[in-house]
């Protein structure tokens, strides 16, 4: 654990779609000096979003584009990773990688309230059912750093934030 490249960690909060990686990474932010990175507005931000997918109803990702913009960032540690998809990063930019669950039928009422319908409704909320993201993130990481968190209620929101909390303070003290 010595040569570690990093005083504090980064972490990488991911998941479908509506789990609540932002309320998490947010609320994660306001209790640690650690810098929460919206991907996706990064992605705006940066001009790192191509022509649209018509069939999902977003523009692709210049992926490529955005790692390098991103890779400055996360070099001194500190940075919540928020995004909805986790096999292109570098996997050396993670200490921790928390993919957040929720059930299926909160997941549906969620993503309705926010306006989603059809077919892009129906593969996010297989994309849960399947566990996708979940795949992704043990297929792409170490499974010792790789932790699912459930999300439904208020409860859980609070308790997955002094969950991640707690850890950044054990990392801390076994990397000093
Ligand atoms: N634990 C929870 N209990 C109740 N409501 C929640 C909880 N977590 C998130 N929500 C609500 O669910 C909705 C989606 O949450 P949020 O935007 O954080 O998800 P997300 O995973 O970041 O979505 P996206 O990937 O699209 O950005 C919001 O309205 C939020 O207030």
């Amino acid at each position: 654990m010595a040569n570690r490249p990093r005083a504090i960690p980064n972490l990488l909060i991911t998941g479908t779609p509506g789990v609540g990686k932002s309320s998490i990474s947010k609320k994660l932010s306001e209790r640690t000096n650690f810098t929460w990175r919206e991907v996706s507005k990064l992605a705006e931000e940066h001009n790192c979003l191509d022509e649209y997918d018509p069939e999902y109803q977003c523009p692709f990702l210049n992926e490529d584009k955005l790692l390098d913009i991103m890779e400055g960032m996360m070099a001194k540690g500190g940075n919540i990773v928020d995004y909805h998809g986790c096999d292109f990063f570098p996997e050396r930019w993670f200490d921790g990688v928390f993919v957040i669950r929720t059930n299926n039928t909160t997941l549906y009422d969620r993503l309705t309230a926010r306006g989603y319908q059809g077919k892009k409704l129906e593969d996010n909320v297989q994309c849960e059912i399947f566990e996708t993201l979940l795949e992704e993130a043990q297929s792409s990481y170490k499974p010792e750093i790789v932790q699912e968190l459930q999300n439904d209620t208020e409860a859980q929101l609070q308790s997955n934030v002094d969950t991640i909390v707690e850890w950044i303070e054990r990392w801390k003290e076994d990397n000093l």
